[in-house]
């Protein structure tokens, strides 16, 4: 990966100027981490973390703020990810559900794959009654460059389980959502 970047900063700077020097082997450590969701697996992430519970009322984690990269152009999509389920015999811990966004964020993703990818993780590990994800980003190769429009955002739902056959529970998410 460091040869990788040499070469491509090398064919714009002089990669022998002081400034850099080290940037090959820096952009490199910065780029597996942000894609270090390959290297993840659900199980490790959630590290057993569900519980018992009788709770079947909705749960609502919001504001889950979500780096990602779009994998048409490897450059950032930046935003926040709301996530609810309905439990059914057991609840997640509250950071796995964060953990879990941020595992399929840090991957090669298009917001959508994205979104569904969290919804069904989330439903499969918990056997919910339904999941609902909603992910509202801004993306950076229509920002820096393309067609250069810094104020749009996309908004991108998957809803699964009663969060789609139950219009009173998709309701009652959008609204808590506020
Ligand atoms: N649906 C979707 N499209 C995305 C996402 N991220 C980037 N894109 C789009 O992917 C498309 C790639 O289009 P191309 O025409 O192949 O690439 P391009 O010439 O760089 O396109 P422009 O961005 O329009 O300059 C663009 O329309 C991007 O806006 C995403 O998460 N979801
Ligand atoms: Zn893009």
């Amino acid at each position: 990966m460091k040869q990788a970047y040499a070469e491509i900063i090398g064919s714009r700077d002089d990669l022998s100027r002081p400034g850099l020097l080290d940037t090959p082997k820096r952009a490199a450590k910065a780029f597996d981490f942000i894609t270090r969701g390959y290297d993840q697996s659900l199980e490790e992430v959630v590290n057993g973390a569900l519980f018992p519970s009788d709770s079947n009322e909705m749960v609502i984690v919001k504001d889950i703020e979500l780096y990602s990269l779009c994998e048409h152009h490897v450059l950032p999509f930046v935003g926040k990810c709301h996530v609810a389920y309905l439990p059914s015999g057991q609840v997640i811990g509250l950071s796995k559900i964060a953990r879990i966004v941020d595992m399929f964020a840090r991957r090669l993703q298009i917001q959508e794959n994205l979104t569904t990818e969290v919804a069904e993780a989330i439903m499969k590990l918990t056997n919910a009654h339904g999941v609902g994800v909603i992910i509202e980003a801004r993306h950076f190769c229509m920002m820096m460059r393309g067609v250069e429009k810094q104020n749009s955002s996309m908004k991108t739902s998957a809803m699964l389980g009663e969060f789609r056959s139950n219009q009173a529970t998709r309701s009652e998410f959008l609204t808590l959502l506020g």
